[in-house]
């Protein structure tokens, strides 16, 4: 962390959020620590790195276990063996060297060698061997393990509850998280490289050792200095990477609105090109200075150990130098001490580049382990656990045909807000029913549909399917009988049948069910007239993919909602870009529904739910009418307000009411 951030965020409680009102600083441009644990392991100090390494080491032996035992066991098994003839040829070399300085004649010295010589080949040829093993056993892992810990991320964020997309520090939890998915690859062979130069680092310091005891101290004064400079360098850049996780997502966000072809248009249209290059400097203005203050005290950091290194190897040099003038060691042991000092050196600067490596990319891979296990506290709660606690049952039972859906008494509060969006709202629905919720916006009827869609958990009181707590049931079952049809439908990058078939994609996706669903939204013709017809991608970003117009994807939307005979269907807002003719048609096929299947219908185009069998008025999250259109109309209340404004644009007056849509 620079030292300006320090300064940032010292005064800030961790997770401190909001406007920034008094300085000009975005709260996204600052530093920011959103949990005291990332915090605290940022600010730790360089010791601590050596206190990890092992956990970081398990962890990336673990992940590659689970990944593929045999090629684990290979990279394990040939690293350290290729560390070990590393060491063993620095042995064979001292006894070649030995032989080589002893006296006599040189033919007599060059044969003493000879064995010591094969031995240095043998063990070269080992090490190369095993190098090309590991290479091999590595290629084939790395692609295993990314997988490995690539899925499990998706399986976490395909099943956390949709709160968590609530959570800004879920979000930027799941951007580190996202990032610790690449570091899994480099961390395993960091953590066999690390164990390979420590095997050969002990050996030569026996080897040093066997020379003379005092050389080991000079070995380690001449090269700690520059092990605790890349140690700290490392350290200083993942202090760095953590604070500016909000920042970077602003910057990717940033980049993908300035670069995407569903910001183009209003960015044109606007003028906003400016404006968005100018929040794009602002932030790399503060991006560009926390990496220039970075470099520098990496720069500084890593100059100090050189220097410090450099002076210290000088007098190690000169110490050789003097043991040797003090007869205390034979010339040959001076050499090969120099040889061994050099590999000494050597492999304690891998080493040291490895713990680096393991630490940095350790962090980031803990980032992903941390997230999968915050996350785990966003996981719906335990079949078992739900099924117990209501009603006494054993567990989640297979939901019975609906007939009565009852809201008890419910509200929800959304994180971070103070009003709550649905207050203790209490409501009937039985089977076959047609209902409406209505009311102006933000009134919650979104919300109040998504917790009957089991979407979203009520914050106080419950919703029962058949007179049971939705938690009592085995929740896949029960969204099996649920279509939904959200506002904010996903335009998937997907062929139009496709699209059609997500709606109920433990089906067979058979052609004429397709159809016949699109023939209810009343998108089978316009499908028809797409260049592939059912096969065209709806993706213009790739080759012969088309893009629809908003009322083209909302009929394909409602044709997915369709697909799934669901006992209950829920559409919110399905007509807002229809044209009238296929609003029409499509209030047409839910009125069709009426009698036979349960279906709630949010729209603020009143008209439209005047055949309900009950319409819901909502307002700031309360119930406050209920009743049959004609019931509400003459109570004279808010929904007759509503419908009396919306009847005037028609100029149509509400007690003459507006006709009937032609039944077909
Ligand atoms: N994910 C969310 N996090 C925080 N607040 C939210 C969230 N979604 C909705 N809200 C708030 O909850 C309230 C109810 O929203 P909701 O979407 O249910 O209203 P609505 O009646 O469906 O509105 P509209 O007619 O505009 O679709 C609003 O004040 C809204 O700002």
């Amino acid at each position: 962390m620079t030292d300006t951030a320090t300064e940032t965020t010292s005064g800030a409680a961790p997770g401190q959020r909001g406007p920034d009102r008094g300085d000009s600083v975005l709260p996204e441009l600052r530093a920011t620590w959103w949990e005291t644990g990332v915090r605290a392991r940022a600010e730790a100090g360089v010791f601590t790195v050596f206190a990890e390494l092992p956990r970081l080491v398990a962890q990336a032996v673990t992940t590659s276990w689970r990944a593929d035992r045999v090629r684990t066991c290979v990279v394990a098994g040939a690293t350290i063996g290729a560390g070990a003839m590393a060491a063993f040829g620095l042995l064979a070399t001292q006894r070649v060297l030995m032989e080589l300085f002893a006296g006599g004649p040189t033919a007599d010295k060059m044969v003493a060698a000879l064995p010591a010589l094969a031995a240095l080949a043998g063990a070269t040829a080992l090490r190369a061997g095993m190098g090309i093993a590991t290479g091999y056993a590595l290629n084939g892992l790395t692609p295993r393990v990314s997988r490995v810990v690539e899925r499990r991320l998706f399986e976490m964020t395909t099943e956390v509850r949709l709160g968590a997309f609530d959570a800004d520090a879920f979000a930027d939890d799941m951007e580190r998280a996202t990032r610790g998915t690449d570091s899994a690859i480099s961390l395993v062979p960091a953590s066999t490289n690390l164990l390979a130069s420590l095997v050969g680092l002990v050996a030569v310091g026996i080897a040093v050792v066997v020379i003379h005891p005092l050389l080991l101290v000079a070995l380690l004064v001449a090269t700690l200095p520059n092990a605790w400079a890349s140690l700290r360098a490392g350290h200083l850049r993942h202090q760095t990477y953590t604070a500016g996780s909000v920042r970077r997502r602003r910057l990717w966000l940033l980049q993908r609105l300035m670069a995407e072809r569903t910001s183009a248009p209003e960015l044109r249209s606007y003028g906003l090109r400016r404006f968005l290059l100018n929040q794009y400097d602002r932030v790399m203005d503060v991006e560009t200075d926390i990496e220039l203050d970075l470099a520098r005290r990496v720069t500084t950091t890593t100059t100090v150990g050189s220097m410090i290194g450099g002076v210290a190897t000088g007098a190690v040099y000169v110490l050789l130098g003097l043991l040797l003038i003090d007869g205390q060691i034979p010339l040959a042991a001076a050499a090969t001490c120099v040889v061994a000092v050099q590999a000494a050196q050597r492999a304690l600067a891998t080493l040291t580049f490895q713990i680096d490596r393991v630490y940095t990319e350790g962090q980031h891979f803990g980032d992903y382990t941390g997230f999968m296990t915050r996350a785990a506290a966003y996981l719906p709660e335990p079949a078992a656990a739900r099924g117990s606690g209501s009603g006494g049952a054993s567990g989640p039972a297979a939901p019975s045909p609906l007939h009565e859906l009852t809201v008890r008494d419910v509200s929800l509060n959304y994180p971070d807000r103070d009003t709550p969006a649905i207050d203790g709202v209490t409501l009937t629905i039985r089977a076959g029913q047609t209902v409406a919720f209505v009311g102006e916006n933000g009134s919650g009827k979104s919300t109040l549909a998504a917790m009957i869609a089991t979407l979203r958990t009520p914050t106080a009181g419950t919703i029962c399917w058949n007179g049971r707590s939705l938690a009592h049931w085995e929740i896949d079952e029960l969204r099996s009988r649920i279509a939904v049809i959200t506002q904010e439908y996903h335009k998937w990058p997907f062929t139009a049948a496709t699209n059609i078939a997500l709606g109920d994609v433990d089906s067979e996706a058979r052609q004429d069910r397709i159809e016949a669903a699109a023939g209810r939204a009343v998108a089978h013709d316009m499908i028809q007239d797409l260049p592939y017809g059912y096969e065209t991608l709806l993706d213009r970003t790739f080759a012969n993919g088309q893009d629809l117009s908003g009322g083209q994807w909302q009929r394909i939307t409602a044709a997915r909602g369709f697909l799934r005979d669901a006992e209950l269907l829920i559409m919110d807002e399905p007509s807002s870009a229809l044209d009238p003719r296929a609003e029409d048609a499509l209030f047409q096929a839910i009125r069709d529904r009426q009698g036979q299947a349960t279906t709630i219908l949010i729209t603020h185009r009143l008209a439209n739910v005047r055949h309900a069998d009950r319409i819901f008025v909502l307002h700031h999250g309360r119930l406050v009418e209920a009743g049959s259109h004609d019931e509400l109309i003459a109570a004279g209340g808010r929904y007759a307000e509503l419908f009396a404004l919306q009847a005037a644009g028609y100029d149509v007056a509400p007690s003459t009411s507006v006709p009937p849509p032609q039944q077909r």
